[in-house]
């Protein structure tokens, strides 16, 4: 007798490049914040970044109303969306014979956003088993699974061809790699002319040393907060010629101010908004093209 094997992400997880990868592959695995999933439950576009834009106060009533918690749960949704639909402003003019790369993917809520806009198609890489069945399994809800993947795979050793992808983007992954690294593999898949986004945040050269609330949010994750001048610099050592910075501080603050009043803090608001406020760290979108 025969048994068919379906392949599943689980079939084929590559060992964990380094011990650290395999202590962030554990982390995402079991990871299940309800201030993520509540979120995401909002239309099933799962995010792990946070927000930009203004608070809708007069959408959110009266926080004494029996609705209030639901409609500030949409609210921070609705602004960690606008955050991944400003990433994709910034990709260029993407068509739909184009392949997009998502780098650390998380639950592919920005995959799924960036083929519903392009109609292209998009290829995620996460550390995560989980994250990949998940992103995966709302692709094949959705119907759009020969268009939007997710696998397990180190960003830092992907199997893209070189020169094959049009355009890039790490949306609060960078901090989990180290850039020079990171840069040479966006370089080498990605296409001449092609552009390569992140959004992240950084600590602020201009302060000194990474502040004591970096130090916290570093610890929080288990990741490792960049300087400005470390992405400046790792950009042009690798081909990629920043063509738009912004600095997102002050849009983003809002969010964690709302956040900070709802049921679903998780204990890292503070770290973020002081740190925010003392200019020792910033949230930044970096859109670069590959020449
Ligand atoms: C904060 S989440 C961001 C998820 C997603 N970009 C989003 O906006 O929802 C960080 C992600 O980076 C991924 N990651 C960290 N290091 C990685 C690596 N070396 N290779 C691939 N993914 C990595 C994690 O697995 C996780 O999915
Ligand atoms: C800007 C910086 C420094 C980001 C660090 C990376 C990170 C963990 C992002 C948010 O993930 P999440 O959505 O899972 O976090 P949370 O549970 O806090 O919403
Ligand atoms: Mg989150």
């Amino acid at each position: 007798m025969t048994t068919e094997i379906t392949p599943t992400v689980s079939a084929t997880i590559p060992a964990p490049a380094t011990p650290y990868q395999g202590d962030i592959a554990r982390y995402w695995n079991n990871e299940a914040r309800p201030v993520n999933l509540r979120l995401g439950d909002v239309d099933g576009l799962y995010h792990h970044h946070y927000g930009i834009g203004a608070v809708n106060h007069e959408a959110l009533g009266d926080p004494e109303h029996s609705e209030y918690e639901k409609k500030l749960i949409a609210e921070l949704h609705r602004l960690e969306s606008a955050q991944a639909e400003f990433l994709l402003d910034h990709l260029g003019p993407i068509t739909a014979d184009d392949t997009l790369v998502d780098a650390g993917c998380g639950r592919g809520g920005s995959m799924v956003m960036a083929h519903q806009r392009f109609g292209c198609k998009v290829e995620g890489v996460t550390l995560s088993a989980t994250q990949a069945e998940f992103g995966n399994g709302r692709a094949r809800d959705l119907r759009i699974q020969d268009h939007v993947r997710s696998r397990v795979c180190n960003m830092l050793d992907t199997p893209f061809e070189k020169g094959s992808v049009a355009a890039s983007w790490n949306n609060e992954s960078t901090m989990y790699v180290d850039l020079h690294d990171l840069f040479a593999e966006h370089s080498r898949f990605l296409k001449v002319g092609g552009r390569y986004v992140t959004i992240t945040g950084c600590w602020n050269p201009r302060y000194g040393q990474p502040s004591k609330w970096v130090s916290q949010i570093n610890a929080h994750f288990e990741c490792n907060i960049h300087s400005r001048r470390e992405y400046l610099r790792a950009m042009a050592d690798n081909r990629l010629v920043p063509q738009t910075v912004v600095d997102l501080t002050p849009d983003t603050l809002p969010y964690w101010e709302l956040r900070a009043t709802s049921s679903l803090v998780t204990g890292i608001e503070e770290a973020f908004i002081e740190s925010y406020r003392d200019g020792s760290f910033q949230y930044v979108l970096i859109a670069a093209d590959r020449v």
